[in-house]
């Protein structure tokens, strides 16, 4: 059997390792335009803020090993085109240029994401950097030392973390953003108002509610014009989130409006001898039972593997996700899973929140600190649809407890008396996560009395 992958970041990597140890016979080619494989993205703003030492450790595979294992590596490889009638890619490679046809039985699609880039003026500036690769990575890294004003735009995951590193290393930051609150996909006002003042408290100038209209190279650096503001500074980021790399099987697969790949609950595309995994792949989103565009290394690793066990035949099905997520930034942990009341909201789902705000364990130990929590429900189901949690204690593990009960169709009244451990190091003789479900049956109890 002759495998083709295109594209070998973490989708990639995880489905080429799982289809050899599962079919050690098959032909596995892969084609990866870059010159390393598994980079992860999420350790660029850990070392621009110093708390990674070595960018090199930021990988944890690498051609070699997958050739070991009996991969047939070629890295500097564009995939050009795919023909799924003649079942054919055609490569370039890239350091002569010279195309190859090649012929497949099977193809996987790990071709993954790219940033968004709008069409803005002077948007070409090399003033204007993305933040996706470990080219970028290493740009980055280098453009760093010399600008102090570094202009973030898009306030999401990449944005916060970044605006974040940059004003702990003694740059001048703002942090521009479409939207009126900052990381609004993830997280309600209760949440997005404390972090906003935690960049303000750290120097960074927020410019939310903002859209970039222009860049202008000048003299002295770059100006940024948006649809209210201009801002002078030395290097901007473009973090606005990512589109799926699919153009290749544009029209020959089924996709979403952005070109996300739909795939079955076996990772197979509409076309049966190409799957598809990790960015380039919508998920199944458990929260609503609809096909979803949530690019996380979380969903391209789990997928890959599922391509890997289903690659000749239908065997392991594909459980969804809530897209747990979270970050710390300055010194809060600050942790997602499933759907924000907004969101749930704007997708038209009945949907109520509580808001809590408790400290973790007891008063009468030495230290203790505030847990912010959502739960966000259905009051006539009482099924969880998301929850959040923002301390400057760890609470990161609870976000992948609440992702369990959404797995599992819980219900408040599951999570508010669910076993869970008491010790006084730890919480009270009943787990924060208890004690928010149990204000959610207290608000579904007064609104049925009302
Ligand atoms: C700065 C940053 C921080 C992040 N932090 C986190 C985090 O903390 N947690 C988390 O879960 N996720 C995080 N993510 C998201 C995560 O990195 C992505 O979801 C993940 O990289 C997706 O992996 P993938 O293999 O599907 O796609 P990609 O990583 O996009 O890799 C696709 C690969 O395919 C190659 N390719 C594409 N087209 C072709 C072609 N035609 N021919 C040959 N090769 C091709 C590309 O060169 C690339 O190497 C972060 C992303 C960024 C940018
Ligand atoms: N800790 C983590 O889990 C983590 C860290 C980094 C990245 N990621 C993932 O990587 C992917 C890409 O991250 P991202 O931050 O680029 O995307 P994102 O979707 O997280 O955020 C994009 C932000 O840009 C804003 N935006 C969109 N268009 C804009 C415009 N024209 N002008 C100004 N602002 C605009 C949006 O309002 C949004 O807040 C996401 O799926 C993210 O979840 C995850």
């Amino acid at each position: 059997m002759k495998v083709t992958v295109v594209g070998c970041t973490h989708a990639g990597t995880f489905a080429i390792k799982q289809i050899l140890a599962e079919h050690p016979d098959a032909e596995v080619t892969v084609y990866e335009r870059n010159d390393v494989i598994s980079f992860l993205s999420c350790g660029i703003a850990l070392y621009l803020g110093g708390k990674v030492a070595d960018p090199q450790g930021l990988f944890y595979s690498s051609p070699e090993e997958l050739q070991k294992l009996g991969a047939n590596v070629q890295m500097n490889h564009n995939v050009l085109a795919i023909d799924p009638d003649q079942k054919t890619v055609t490569v370039e490679d890239l350091t002569n240029h010279a195309q190859t046809t090649e012929s497949y039985d099977k193809l996987v699609m790990t071709s993954g994401s790219w940033p968004i880039v709008p069409k803005i003026p002077g948007i070409d500036s090399d003033r204007v950097k993305l933040c996706k690769n470990w080219a970028h990575a290493q740009a980055l890294i280098e453009d760093a030392k010399e600008a102090k004003r570094i202009t973030v735009i898009g306030a999401g995951y990449i944005g916060a973390e970044l605006a974040e590193a940059y004003s702990t290393t003694g740059h001048d930051v703002t942090l521009i953003d479409a939207m009126a609150r900052v990381m609004p996909k993830y997280f309600d006002a209760d949440f997005t108002d404390v972090i906003e003042q935690d960049y303000r408290d750290h120097g960074v100038q927020l410019a939310l509610g903002e859209t970039v209209e222009s860049f202008t190279d000048s003299a002295t650096g770059l100006t940024i014009k948006t649809d209210k503001n201009s801002y002078e500074t030395d290097l901007a980021i473009l973090c606005i989130g990512f589109r799926p790399n699919t153009d290749l099987l544009k029209g020959k697969v089924d996709m979403a409006p952005n070109g996300a790949i739909i795939t079955d609950d076996y990772m197979r595309s509409s076309n049966p001898d190409i799957f598809a995994a990790g960015d380039s792949a919508a998920v199944h989103y458990n929260p609503t039972h609809q096909n979803a565009y949530i690019p996380l290394a979380t969903n391209a690793v789990r997928q890959g593997i599922l391509v890997g066990k289903n690659l000749v035949k239908p065997t392991v099905k594909y459980m969804g996700t809530q897209s747990s997520s979270g970050l710390a930034l300055y010194d809060r942990t600050i942790v997602s899973t499933g759907l924000t009341l907004a969101a749930a909201k704007q997708q038209g789902l009945n949907a109520e929140q509580v808001i809590v705000e408790d400290n973790y364990r007891p008063e009468f130990m030495p230290s203790t600190e505030p847990v912010l929590m959502s739960l966000v429900f259905d009051p006539d189901t009482h099924r969880i649809l998301g929850g959040a949690l923002m301390s400057k204690y760890d609470v990161s593990q609870s976000a992948n407890t609440l992702s369990v009960c959404i797995q599992n169709e819980n219900t408040i009244d599951d999570l508010a008396m669910v076993d869970m451990l008491f010790q006084p190091n730890f919480d009270r003789p009943f787990n924060y996560l208890n004690i928010l479900a149990q204000a959610a049956q207290a608000k579904v109890a007064q609104s049925v009395n009302a």
